[in-house]
């Protein structure tokens, strides 16, 4: 066990953190924080939900000098949502030593945020596509920086992101230090790292497993045209708290999150193509509980930390095996325990194995409920509940009504319709669901000894095909326009034939329609 006494951060941070209600350092924490202190570049590795973020931003935020008023430290992040996390996190780090924190991210005003940065914030967090937009205006200068960090460091340095990064480093001062922080760190994007650093320090927490072990892995093999009847029954018999599903494309977002609504659960889809100020309001409608099922695609896969949730859905099977990492790690953060269900069609077996050879984990196998099974047990999950009432809440409101009924009818009879009463029974509201094609697994599969042999073209393939690139790139797709945008999808070259524009002409009408009602 470590304190954060221990690590060398002033007072001041010492207070923030009490007020956090952080009382020991992650390992992670305790591992990087007093070497980052030192000044060495770090790239530093440790499962989701572990504390990472605090473990830059208190070394980041320890180095700042408030009584200068320039940029001393830039905090890069794949999506606007994560930005923004990291920025309210930082805010709390540097609450006491008064650190000025701004995040700039596509989607919002540009005048606002250069109003902003008038104001002298010490530390920017911002997604690439806007920090280019603002040093392109001139409206950001990063002369004085001393301080980067990459959050989800090997999905800014893949494909879609490398050449913004590069863009950004190049207006850095040569002397500064480099934080690189991620759950999963292939070894060719590694490589890649090291050329952006000077004598990196691999700080990586030792784990018999890339994933949590609080989190419960399933795979259900399901048929495609199954996949939606197997879903439903999964959320009755599991009764998640909050579930993120996780889809392919944006048309899968949608179509799914339609037709959850459809059946009575209140769900809402989070994808790149919808307006910043609709994710963020479904973000927040998930993080308050008034929604409990977020659909999203893999825009949503890094960083968010949200609590209450208990289950991840993969619908479709991520293309690879990283995805896996990231998705499954929304739930079991924090010492909390998760629920992790991932789809498989028949053919997807391959890109299964893919991720327990990644994972270093097998993955059990949990066969689909039935029918019956599923209003077994809802009825059980009932029961369990009725239980803890009659044990702990007060009745004497309830009982003359109660008794009243058991005086007319037998009182098997009446526990039985009020079971029926709170069981969700089969819905068969028709619902649309257009097939997705199975996941191939490519490469890794032949090269042994695995990541090696996935270069970069390779990635090119499969990523930006069907994959919520937009969402992420949604930081350039608002650089000047939809530029950024557009060569996100000219980067798809091989899987590019999952057409976005069949989910546009999808009637997004009506799209919008809230849940009527609610579960049992
Ligand atoms: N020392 C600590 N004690 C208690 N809680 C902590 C501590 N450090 C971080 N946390 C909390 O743990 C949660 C997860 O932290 P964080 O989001 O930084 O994880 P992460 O390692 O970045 O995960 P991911 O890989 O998914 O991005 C957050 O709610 C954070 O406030
Ligand atoms: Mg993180």
């Amino acid at each position: 066990m470590t304190t954060f006494q221990e690590l060398g951060l002033s007072e001041q941070l010492l207070k923030s953190i009490e007020q956090m209600g952080f009382e020991e350092a992650t390992p992670i924490q305790a591992q990087t924080i007093p070497v980052a202190l030192e000044g060495a570049d770090i790239i530093g590795q440790a499962q989701t939900g572990t504390g990472k973020t605090a473990a830059f931003g208190l070394p980041l935020i320890e180095k700042i000098n408030t009584r200068a008023g320039t940029i001393q430290g830039i905090v890069i992040a794949p999506t606007r949502e994560l930005a923004i996390q990291v920025s309210e996190e930082l805010y709390k780090i540097g609450y006491d030593k008064r650190v000025r924190i701004l995040s700039i991210y596509g989607g919002q005003d540009i005048n606002r945020q250069i109003r902003a940065l008038k104001k002298q914030p010490h530390i920017i967090v911002g997604t690439p596509g806007r920090i280019l937009d603002h040093m392109n205006r001139k409206t950001l200068r990063l002369q004085d920086v001393q301080t980067v960090v990459l959050d989800e460091a090997d999905e800014m340095l893949n494909m879609g992101f490398i050449e913004d990064i590069e863009a950004i480093l190049s207006d850095v001062p040569e002397e500064h230090q480099t934080l690189l922080f991620s759950a999963t760190m292939p070894d060719p994007i590694r490589r890649i790292a090291e050329r952006f650093m000077s004598e990196p320090k691999h700080i990586k927490v030792k784990a018999k497993e890339v994933t949590m072990p609080n989190i419960q892995q399933f795979y259900l093999e399901v048929q495609e045209k199954k996949k939606f009847d197997i879903l439903t029954r999964l959320l009755d018999i599991q009764s998640p708290e909050l579930a993120i599903i996780f889809g392919r494309t944006k048309r899968r977002v949608d179509e799914l999150s339609e037709a959850l609504t459809l059946r009575g659960y209140a769900a809402e889809g989070i994808h790149g193509d919808l307006s910043q100020a609709k994710r963020l309001s479904v973000l927040k409608k998930f993080k308050e509980g008034s929604i409990e099922v977020l659909v999203a695609t893999d825009v949503a896969a890094r960083g968010l930390d949200i609590s209450g949730v208990t289950h991840v859905y993969n619908f479709d099977i991520p293309q690879d095996p990283e995805s896996y990492v990231h998705r499954i790690g929304r739930t079991g953060r924090a010492g909390k325990n998760g629920i992790a269900m991932l789809f498989v069609t028949p053919r997807e077996f391959g890109q299964l194995k893919n991720i327990e050879r990644t994972t270093n984990r097998k993955i059990d196998r949990m066969t689909p409920p039935t029918l019956d099974e599923a209003l077994e047990g809802q009825q059980r999950l009932i029961a369990e509940r009725m239980a803890s009432i009659i044990e702990g809440e007060n009745l004497s409101y309830y009982k003359r009504m109660a008794e009243e009924l058991l005086e007319e009818n037998d009182s098997v009879a009446v526990v039985a319709a009020a079971l029926k009463m709170m069981t969700k029974e089969p819905d068969t509201t028709p619902v649309q669901l257009t097939d997705e094609p199975p996941v191939v697994s490519r490469d890794r599969n032949r090269g042994r000894g695995g990541s090696g042999d996935r270069n970069r073209s390779d990635r090119g393939g499969y990523r930006g095909g069907d994959r919520d690139r937009g969402g992420y790139r949604g930081g350039d797709r608002d650089r000047g326009g939809d530029r950024g945008g557009d060569r996100a999808r000219n980067n798809r070259k091989g899987g590019g034939s999952r057409p976005e524009g069949g989910y546009k002409g999808n009637g997004g009408g009506d799209r919008k329609r809230k849940p009527t009602a609610s579960r049992a």
